[in-house]
């Protein structure tokens, strides 16, 4: 039986072109300048990252490949939030997310379900983006957010740390993701899963795991509480 169900965001319940149309390019225009702070810690430890990982390279440009390639790098992901939070916070940002989504969240919590996160996306950004949807704050909807501090997305090594943060058996754990490496390694670990393939963003089909449209679909596959 289901007891939780542990979320990806971008091409899950964030539809892709929403994180590189609108998301990508509000970061790539802040960047420069944030680069430029040396007295934020969490700046200047981000950059000291980049400078470790590319040394003798211009951590602008680093970011910004990065960024062309959708590199799941941490210091990345740790300055993306720091500059999302102005367009959160002022309403330049609001999260759209899949429509489906929102209704499944709210059913799925007052059916009793548990609700987390685990994304690439840093906690920060994670909270400030499910704090600022079309639907309003969802954030009191989900009970723990993870991200690559945990580790990266395609080691099961990941998802046996939140299965022990969480303290349920892994399979009851119900892990939904559209990245079939993903989905391997939660497997790995012992947990459910299932590939969001969302038409809009092109998702590739994963052999051999369960798969879904939309999370009202999930739903009726896993006898998950239906909006
Ligand atoms: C707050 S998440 C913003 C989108 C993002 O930058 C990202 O990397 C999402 O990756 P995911 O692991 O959710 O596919
Ligand atoms: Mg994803």
């Amino acid at each position: 039986m289901i007891r939780l169900v542990l979320l990806d965001i971008e091409g899950t319940t964030l539809p892709i072109s929403f994180v590189r149309d609108v998301m990508f390019p509000y970061a790539a225009k802040a960047l420069p300048a944030l680069l430029q702070d040396h007295t934020n810690p969490t700046v200047v430890a981000a950059r000291a990252d980049i400078v470790m990982e590319h040394p003798g390279q211009d951590p602008l440009k680093v970011c910004q490949d990065w960024m062309k390639a959708d590199v799941k790098a941490a210091p990345l992901k740790t300055l993306q939030g720091l500059t999302w939070r102005q367009g959160f916070e002022d309403g330049t940002l609001r999260a759209d997310l899949y429509p489906d989504v929102p209704p499944a969240l709210k059913a799925w919590s007052k059916g009793g379900l548990r609700l987390a996160v685990y994304s690439s996306g840093s906690i920060p950004s994670q909270k400030l983006l499910y704090g600022h949807t079309a639907q309003g704050d969802l954030t009191p909807l989900f009970e723990d957010f993870f991200d690559l501090s945990t580790g990266g997305k395609k080691d099961a090594e990941s998802y046996e740390k939140i299965t022990a943060a969480v303290g349920l058996p892994a399979d009851e754990i119900l892990f939904l993701s559209d990245i079939g490496a993903e989905l391997d390694a939660a497997r790995a670990a012992g947990m459910s899963v299932c590939q969001l393939v969302r038409e809009q963003d092109g998702t590739v089909p994963h052999p051999g795991v369960a798969q879904a449209p939309d999370l009202t679909s999930v739903a009726s596959q896993f006898g998950l509480p239906v909006a």
